[in-house]
């Protein structure tokens, strides 16, 4: 078992952790986080108490150039925490993520940010450094897309990440994304892109073309793809990033002539249109699920996945079959199935698909292939407020910041569009190419960050959101009694302007039911499990805290006041309101 102490300089993003050997004293920390020369460490006496023995040895010992704390001067200290990795039987301590515990500490717990970010994870940030530069950015959950990579390559990004959770205390949680059987092209031949010019010719065939793939041939996944299409239909690549004209079919082969120009990405959804409506003739039977499909989500179980985002859902029953097939197959743990809302049956189904599944995403690339541009916006709206009424997280993902992928600052529109999701309230917003593949992943979630802060805080202090019918969800007298309960607490903390809200949930649905209220202050949910801590992630407004606690709320408060104020994350005098899934109640209280 390796225990960790992490330390929290004052400049907020640099933090590191150190570990102990098991026979030795503590090893050197990565140098990618060593603190330059101005930041000291000290450890202030009210947590030494949390250092055994050997550290004192740390501090005495080594030389900043190995990354040994030892040199470092015994000024400017902020904190010193002790941390104990997951699942390592440590009832007694308290876990949070690294980042929001120093945030919370710098910006007081108000003004948290309550948007959570999704980042996918592609060749631009695979590697550990890369991951952990996301993490220590915000990054709440890592989104895997089963379209690209190898599963060696899915596999040691999962790896990654669920060490650079063990070692470092964060709870990034992991999310895996179907590829689904709708129409894409090949993989070009390994290139990261080819462009297609105005007026060139182009094959598409699901012929399995040779190394080097001939010029200007593509190669198309579905088998029915040339007796489907007809000469003068349009081929639109990525809802029409580049188009094309169909002119001649040759046995397999589609010729096609480009009409608008522009860059042909790896696996890039194709769909065709005819007279201007989405032609689906047999591969509207294409299955939402495809064999890959389970075999990739067999693996996802495996791998112990927090979510699996489905790919082009088209009915509740696909959602309702998945998650019999994940509950008879996942031990007990929990997956969480996420609905990617992104072909024309499945906003037909919305609110089935919805009810069925623990979450949605508005997926506005393929979205937008489907519907026509201009009503993405209204459907993201609807989208996102009917989540909210049912109590399922939402997601709006894609081209939030598209112009980040090579240029370093996002573009005015971008920004207000990222600002207009935030102001839904929607629970999270997802980089796609930005971080999978762009120049720029950390400064764009950068962007996603401040600007999630910014308009959450102008938003709340002008008082200016409207107020929502929360219609009742639960389907037992408990449940109602656990919502009217949410309800009220959240009500009272905007009116007592309470400092925070403290849920003790083991299951994470009280969580649920309080983040639904969006209130004014930040919900600190405390559950004992790592699993349900990662999955409270991708919620609006919660700080998720794994801590062991009993049915007693009495010790159980005191138990957690003493670990925050040890920490500084609370202080004597702040106002909280307290309620819990063992004891159905309301709580106010200062903290003693
Ligand atoms: N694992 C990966 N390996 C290589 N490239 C990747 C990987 N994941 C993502 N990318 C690149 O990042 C781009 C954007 O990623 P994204 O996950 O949005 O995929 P997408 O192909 O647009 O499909 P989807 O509709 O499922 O989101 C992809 O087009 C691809 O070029
Ligand atoms: C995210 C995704 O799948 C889309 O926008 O199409
Ligand atoms: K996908
Ligand atoms: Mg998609």
């Amino acid at each position: 078992m390796s225990r960790s102490l992490q330390f929290f300089t004052p400049s907020r993003a640099p933090y590191f952790t150190l570990h102990k050997l098991p026979s030795t004293s503590y090893t050197r920390f990565p140098v990618i986080n060593f603190p330059s020369k101005k930041h000291h460490i000290t450890i202030t006496k009210s947590l030494s108490s949390d250092l055994d023995a050997a550290s004192s040895q740390v501090l005495d010992s080594g030389n900043g150039q190995t990354g040994v704390l030892g040199v470092l001067s015994a000024d400017n200290v902020v904190a010193v925490q002790s941390h104990v990795p997951s699942e390592s039987g440590a009832a007694a301590g308290i876990e949070v993520d690294a980042v929001t515990e120093a945030e919370l500490k710098e910006n007081g717990f108000r003004s948290t940010r309550r948007t959570k970010l999704i980042c996918t994870i592609g060749p631009a940030t695979c590697g550990f450094e890369q991951l952990e530069a996301l993490a220590v950015g915000g990054m709440n959950v890592a989104r895997i897309n089963m379209c690209h990579g190898t599963r060696e390559w899915h596999q040691m990004v999962i790896e990654r990440v669920r060490r650079l959770n063990e070692e470092k205390g964060f709870a990034v949680a992991i999310m895996m994304d179907t590829e689904g059987s709708e129409i894409h092209m090949g993989d070009l031949g390994g290139a990261a892109s080819v462009k297609a010019e105005d007026g060139e010719i182009w094959t598409f065939s699901v012929r399995a073309f040779g190394t080097p793939r001939p010029e200007r041939t593509i190669n198309v996944n579905y088998d029915g793809f040339a007796e489907d299409v007809k000469v003068g239909d349009e081929l639109l690549v990525d809802g029409g990033m580049v188009r094309f004209e169909v002119i001649e079919k040759i046995g397999p082969d589609v010729k096609c002539r480009c009409t608008d120009p522009g860059l042909l990405l790896p696996r890039a959804n194709l769909t065709f249109w005819r007279d201007g409506s989405l032609v689906r003739e047999r591969n509207a039977m294409l299955p939402t699920i495809s064999s890959k499909d389970w075999l990739d989500i067999d693996f996802g179980i495996a791998e112990g996945v927090d979510f699996i985002a489905i790919s082009f859902v088209k009915s509740a029953e696909v959602i309702k079959h998945l998650k019999s097939y994940i509950a008879a197959r996942s031990r007990g743990s929990d997956i969480a199935v996420i609905a990617k809302i992104e072909s024309i049956d499945s906003l037909k189904n919305l609110e089935e698909i919805i009810q069925a599944s623990d979450g949605a995403m508005v997926a506005r690339g393929d979205l937008g292939a489907q519907i026509p541009l201009e009503q993405v916006p209204s459907a993201q709206q609807k989208i996102v407020q009917l989540c909210r009424q049912l109590n399922k997280p939402v997601i709006v993902a894609s081209q939030l910041l598209e112009s980040m992928i090579e240029y370093p600052t996002p573009t005015r529109a971008e920004v207000a569009d990222v600002s207009e999701a935030v102001r839904q309230r929607a629970d999270a917003l997802m980089l796609s190419g930005e971080s999978a593949m762009g120049q720029y992943p950390d400064k764009a979630l950068a962007v996603l960050r401040s600007v999630s802060v910014r308009i959450e805080k102008w938003w709340r202090e002008e008082k200016r959101h409207e107020a929502m019918v929360l219609p009742d969800v639960g389907t037992s007298f408990a449940d109602s009694i656990s919502e009217e309960i949410c309800n009220s607490a959240a009500k009272m903390a905007n009116n007592l302007e309470v400092d925070a809200l403290f849920v003790y949930t083991k299951t994470g649905h009280m969580a649920s039911l309080l983040s639904r209220c969006r209130p004014d202050c930040p919900i600190f949910a405390f559950t004992t499990t790592t699993s349900v801590r990662r999955r409270l992630n991708l919620q609006w407004g919660l700080i998720p805290f794994r801590l062991g606690f009993s049915d007693d709320m009495e010790s159980n408060l005191n138990k957690t006041f003493s670990l925050l104020k040890a920490r500084g994350m609370i202080k004597s005098g702040d106002l909280v309101i307290a309620v819990s899934d063992m004891l159905q109640s309301i709580q106010v209280m200062n903290v003693p």
